[in-house]
């Protein structure tokens, strides 16, 4: 199973959202990591066959999906940002009403059903009106309609948003079960959400793929690069215009402030070891650079 893009782009307007990417998706979870506005879902819509590149191609098993989407849409189970679902339905008349839009026999996929929401926790609720869901229930009806065709590929747009912390544990958890033998790509701004569960990370920036590798790698590539010191209160706003800070903590003795640089920021700074969010914000940092 293979999943490629070709130095694609995407433009809306004058709006270069975007800019000649090129990557090989593998099995198992990649986080695609940004900004809001660094072309994520732009990225996933495409993938999903919703809209086509301006420039460039994408092949699924060595098969153009910009030409012929048919072969992807087949293969693909996708949770996008902007989920609606229908508040007076239950989970049950939602899911058949998903599978009789997806064309699938509905002798199999009421059993596909059931099995989902087993699976998914759902099986005491089936009967009640989604309308009254708590977020991560909802986001379990969501996964549940993109997983109706047991697919191949998996693409979940920002899926964490509205859910509290045991509820992104849980769907962390799942997605982790799910991504043996599918290629799963899970979009999103918060570090954390794919840090324990992504095989490799895929950074945008503005539109231009920062990084792509695993997260090892990219620890790696910060490695010798995040400094830590304490400085008076005065002095930050000089640090944050010269440098990027991943963190700044007000303490008694002054204010504590993680910095992420290629040189020592200020005299006293000392090196530690970094976290996968620094990486994050030298892999951007280092495009930003050159840009
Ligand atoms: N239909 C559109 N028309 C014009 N500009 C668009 C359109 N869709 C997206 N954009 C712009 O393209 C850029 C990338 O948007 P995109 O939605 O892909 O970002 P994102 O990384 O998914 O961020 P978010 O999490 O905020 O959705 C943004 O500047 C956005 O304003």
């Amino acid at each position: 199973m293979s999943l490629k893009l070709e130095q694609v782009s995407k433009q809306y307007g004058s709006k270069q959202a975007l800019q000649n990417i090129t990557l090989t998706f593998q099995t198992g979870v990649t986080g695609l990591l940004g900004r809001n506005g660094a072309g994520k879902s732009t990225m996933l819509k495409m993938l999903a066959t919703i809209s086509t590149p301006t420039a460039g191609n994408i092949l699924y098993n060595g098969i153009n999906i910009v030409r012929q989407p048919n072969e992807m849409r087949r293969a693909l189970g996708y949770l996008p940002q902007d989920f609606g679902i229908y508040p007076n339905m239950n989970p049950v008349e939602f899911l058949e009403y998903m599978a009789a839009m997806k064309s699938l026999s509905m002798k199999p996929a009421k059993k596909r059903i059931r099995e989902l929401l087993e699976v998914l926790h759902l099986s005491d609720v089936r009967r009640r009106a989604i309308g009254g869901f708590s977020g991560g229930m909802k986001q379990r009806v969501g996964i549940a309609q993109a997983l109706l065709s047991d697919p191949a590929v998996l693409i979940v747009d920002e899926p964490t948003v509205g859910l509290d912390p045991e509820e992104r544990i849980q769907f962390r958890n799942l997605l982790t079960a799910l991504s043996p033998d599918r290629i799963i790509i899970l979009s999103t701004h918060i570090v954390t959400d794919i840090e324990s569960i992504a095989s490799r990370i895929a950074i945008l920036s503005s539109g231009c793929l920062a990084a792509y590798a695993e997260p090892e790698q990219l620890l790696q590539q910060a490695e010798h690069k995040v400094w830590e010191c304490i400085v008076p209160g005065p002095q930050l706003q000089e640090l944050q215009r010269k440098f990027k800070l991943s963190n700044s903590i007000q303490r008694s003795d002054g204010i504590y402030v993680r910095i992420v640089s290629d040189i020592q920021p200020v005299h006293g700074a000392n090196a530690v070891a970094p976290t996968l969010e620094d990486a994050y914000l030298y892999a951007t940092s280092k495009l930003e650079a050159v840009r």
